[in-house]
C-alpha cells in the first residue's frame, strides 16, 4: 500500500486541517500518517483559540515516521510559525522524500492567522524549495509574490514568479475569483488550465485541504503531475458538490460521496 504523510494542524471540526487531510487519503486507498504542528480549536464558523506544537515534537514525530515506515508521497499544509518551519524543512532535508506538496495555509476562512505573518520569509527560503507542486490560492500567491492578481494573466504571471522561486511547479487556485474557478498549473515549461462549474455553496471548509492532499495521494499512486492535479481537481469537486450541511457556517467536504464515485480503492 502506497503511505503518504500529512504535517498540518489539527480541526477538531473535522473540516480541514489533519482530519480532512486523512479522510481525503483513505477515500484514495492510501495509508494516511501524520504529524502534527498545531492544534486549532476551530468549527464550520471562526477559530478560537490554537496550540502551536513545540519545534522539538514535530521533528520527533518526522523521525518516528522515518526511522519506521517511510513514505510515497507528502503534503503540507498550515505550518504555524517560522521555528516550526525550520524544524520541518531540516528533517525533509535529512529524509528526501519524493512527491511532495505544499499547501501555503496563511488564513482560517473567518480571517483568523494560522501562519504567522512573520513567517513568510522563512516559508519562501526553506519551505519552498522543497515543493514538487505547491497550491496557493490567490491570496497566498499575491503574498507569496508581492503582485496584485485580479486576471487569469495575472495568474500566470504568479505561478511563474513563484516557480523561479525554487519549487517544481506550482498550481495557482482561481477559487476565490468569481465566476466557474480555473486553477493553472505551471512546470517551468508550460501553464495548463483546470477548469470545473462553480458550484453555489458555502460549504467550502477544507477545499484547499482537500486538493493537496489528494493531490500527494495520486502523486504517490504514480500519476505524473499534471494527471494527479486533474484527478485531484474531480475529486474535489465532487467533495464540495455533495459537501454537508454540518454546522453553523461553511460546512465540510464530503469524502464518502466522492469514495462512493470514484470507486474502491485499488
Ligand atoms: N464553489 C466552488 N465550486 C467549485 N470549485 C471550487 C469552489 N470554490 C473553490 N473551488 C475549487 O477548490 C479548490 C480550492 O479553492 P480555493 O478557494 O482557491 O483555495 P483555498 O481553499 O485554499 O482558499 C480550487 O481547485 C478551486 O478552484
Ligand atoms: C488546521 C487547519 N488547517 C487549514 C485550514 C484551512 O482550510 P481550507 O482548506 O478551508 O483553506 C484550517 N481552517 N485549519
Amino acid at each position: 500500500m502506497k503511505r503518504v504523510l500529512t504535517i498540518a494542524g489539527s480541526d477538531c471540526s473535522g473540516g480541514a486541517g489533519i482530519q480532512a487531510d486523512i479522510k481525503t487519503m483513505s477515500a484514495h486507498g492510501v495509508y494516511a500518517m501524520s504529524v502534527i504542528v498545531s492544534v486549532v480549536a476551530e468549527n464550520t464558523v471562526h477559530v478560537l483559540k490554537k496550540q502551536d506544537i513545540a519545534p522539538e515534537i514535530v521533528r520527533a514525530q518526522v523521525d518516528a515516521i522515518y526511522e519506521d515506515i517511510g513514505t510515497d508521497a507528502v503534503k503540507i499544509g498550515m505550518l504555524p510559525t517560522p521555528e516550526v518551519m525550520s524544524a520541518v524543512a531540516e528533517k525533509l532535508r535529512k529524509y528526501c522524500p519524493k512527491n511532495v506538496v505544499v499547501d501555503p495555509v496563511m488564513y482560517a476562512k473567518d480571517g483568523t492567522a494560522l501562519m504567522a505573518p512573520q513567517s513568510i520569509e522563512t516559508f519562501k527560503a526553506e519551505i519552498l524549495p522543497l515543493a514538487d507542486v505547491l497550491t496557493p490560492n490567490i491570496p497566498e500567491a499575491e503574498e507569496i509574490t508581492g503582485m496584485h492578481i485580479e486576471t487569469e494573466d495575472d495568474m500566470c504571471a504568479a505561478a511563474k514568479l513563484i516557480y523561479t522561486m525554487g519549487c517544481k511547479a506550482v498550481l495557482v487556485k482561481g477559487g476565490h475569483f468569481a465566476g466557474d474557478p480555473i486553477d493553472i498549473l505551471f512546470d517551468g515549461e508550460q501553464h495548463i488550465s483546470f477548469t470545473a462549474n462553480r458550484i453555489q455553496t458555502k460549504n467550502t471548509h477544507g477545499t484547499g485541504c482537500t486538493l493537496s492532499s489528494a493531490i500527494a495521494s495520486n502523486l504517490a499512486l504514480g500519476y505524473a503531475p499534471a494527471e494527479a492535479v486533474k484527478r485531484a481537481k474531480d475529486y474535489m469537486t465532487c467533495a464540495i458538490e455533495h459537501a454537508l450541511e454540518l454546522g453553523h457556517g461553511a460546512g465540510p467536504t464530503n469524502h464518502f460521496y466522492s469514495l462512493y464515485q470514484s470507486g474502491l480503492p485499488k
